[in-house]
């Protein structure tokens, strides 16, 4: 038996020496990104999920990532309609619920379904025999370390339109190779579960995992998003690559944070890449005296100053370097939302909220609204009111001539270009007009 070693693992080019199929045997050998078992959330039976019925088994499924799923379909279904072709590589499939999905809603035109775990086999391929026989070779089970599948399609440029990677974790380890097997203009979809890195927790884990100094901020989810964007900018500039964020999602399940990004080479739209990545890729800063964020770009590093002129010490919170442009792309979101209306999936009960949290997030792509939300609390505590009605709030800002929106992220949170000390004088104002 071929004795693995952690280094031999991450390392792509060791894949012609190991069969593809083989699974690390030695327990002190598992690649760092596989939780233990007693970490798995594993039911036996069945699922139901959009209409599908499928097999779970003792695969690891959450309900609770319905959503995730829908979006990665839907944005799978809308590249399918405009480039005709569509390969998916589904790198952690777990029972192969996606995999399904991308066969049967997005149409794709091939999917290869992984799982490191080969006790998944049998229900990977049993639900995946529902769409089409394995004969017809629309898809193909395989089970091995993600960073060995990509790393071994690059060998054999074989390169897929889209590729989902739902890890455990931080995901960052992955992004290299996963760039690599992407089709120019193709998407890659990720996903981390690090809410301790994003809530300023792990400093140092955050540093390693994806070059970002991460402190307490009172956005912390908006951070994990952007820590993860700016993450994965980076590795891709490394590469000569450029991605743009198609959306981002963040649900308090887990915490999850997933993101799509376009992939692509050479020039972005707005301009050489580079002064793209110094427009987005930077620091923010927040100022714990007046409660407002700022961007800082790398050549205004040193003079971070906020303009509440505080003197008081360690009040300047600094993050980064993290993305600090948009989360979405408003054009690409409303396409999503048209077409799930086409599937009929706006109205039902389950839907309604797919509905919601995409026109919030087509909300939220509004470039005059700065990054980071301002909870209503926070408002309210500074100008020691109680908390008025969002509606109110937000209507009111409106009218003062500010941009405002909601943030899928957090319910009682807004997005606004309006200061916090005008904030404060709104609210204030708007308790007055109560009395
Ligand atoms: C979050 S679950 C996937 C859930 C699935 N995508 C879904 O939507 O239901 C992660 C899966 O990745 C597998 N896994 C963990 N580390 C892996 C690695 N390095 N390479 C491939 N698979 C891995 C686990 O066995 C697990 O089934």
């Amino acid at each position: 038996m071929v004795s693995l070693c952690p280094t031999t693992l991450s390392s792509p080019f060791h894949s012609k020496t190991l069969k593809l199929n083989s699974y690390p045997q030695n327990a002190n050998h598992r690649p760092f990104s596989l939780l233990p078992l007693s970490a798995v959330a594993s039911r036996s039976g069945y699922e139901t999920e959009r209409g599908f019925d499928f097999e779970i088994g003792d695969t690891f499924f959450r309900h609770e990532s319905a959503t995730g799923r829908d979006l990665g379909v839907l944005a799978a279904a809308l590249y399918k309609k405009k480039n005709d072709n569509l390969r998916v590589l589904d790198a952690m499939c777990g029972c192969g619920i996606r995999s399904l999905r991308y066969l049967s809603e997005a149409q794709a035109d091939f999917v290869l379904a992984n799982d490191a775990n080969e006790d998944c086999n049998g229900v990977i391929v049993s639900n995946l025999s529902t769409v089409s026989s394995e004969e017809e070779g629309r898809w193909k089970v395989i089970h091995s370390v993600a960073n060995r599948v990509l790393a071994e399609r690059y060998v054999e440029r074989d390169y897929f339109d889209f590729i989902d990677v739902d890890s455990f974790g931080s995901d960052s380890s992955f992004f290299r190779c996963a760039f690599d097997v992407v089709k120019l203009g193709g998407l890659l979809y990720v996903t981390s579960t690090d809410g301790f890195s994003s809530g300023g927790h792990r400093p140092n884990h955050s540093l390693a995992a994806y070059g970002a100094y991460i402190r307490p901020l009172p956005y912390s989810n908006e951070i994990g998003l952007r820590m993860l964007i700016g993450g994965a900018v980076r590795e891709a500039s490394v590469l000569g690559y450029h991605v743009s964020p198609l959306f981002s999602y963040y649900s308090y399940h887990g915490p999850v944070f997933r993101v799509l990004l376009r992939v692509n080479r050479g020039k972005p739209p707005h301009g050489m890449y580079y002064y793209y990545l110094l427009q987005h890729y930077g620091f923010i800063c927040y100022c714990d005296c007046c409660g407002n964020s700022q961007a800082i770009s790398w050549d205004k590093l040193g003079q971070i100053k906020c303009p509440c002129g505080s003197d008081v010490p360690d009040s300047l919170v600094v993050c980064g370097p993290l993305w600090t442009g948009p989360l979405h792309c408003a054009e690409f979101l409303a396409e999503m939302l048209s077409l799930a209306g086409e599937w009929g999936w706006v109205g039902n009960d389950t839907i309604n909220d797919l509905d919601k949290l995409l026109k919030r997030m087509i909300d939220e792509s509004n470039p005059d609204l700065s990054f980071g939300f301002i909870k209503l609390d926070e408002i309210a505590s500074r100008a020691k009111v109680n908390s008025p009605p969002i509606v109110t709030v937000m209507n009111a800002i409106h009218q003062e001539g500010y941009g405002v929106s909601r943030s899928h992220i957090s319910n009682n949170a807004i997005k606004t270009n309006c200061p916090m000390s005008e904030c404060i004088r709104i609210v204030k104002g708007l308790q007055q007009q109560q009395l």
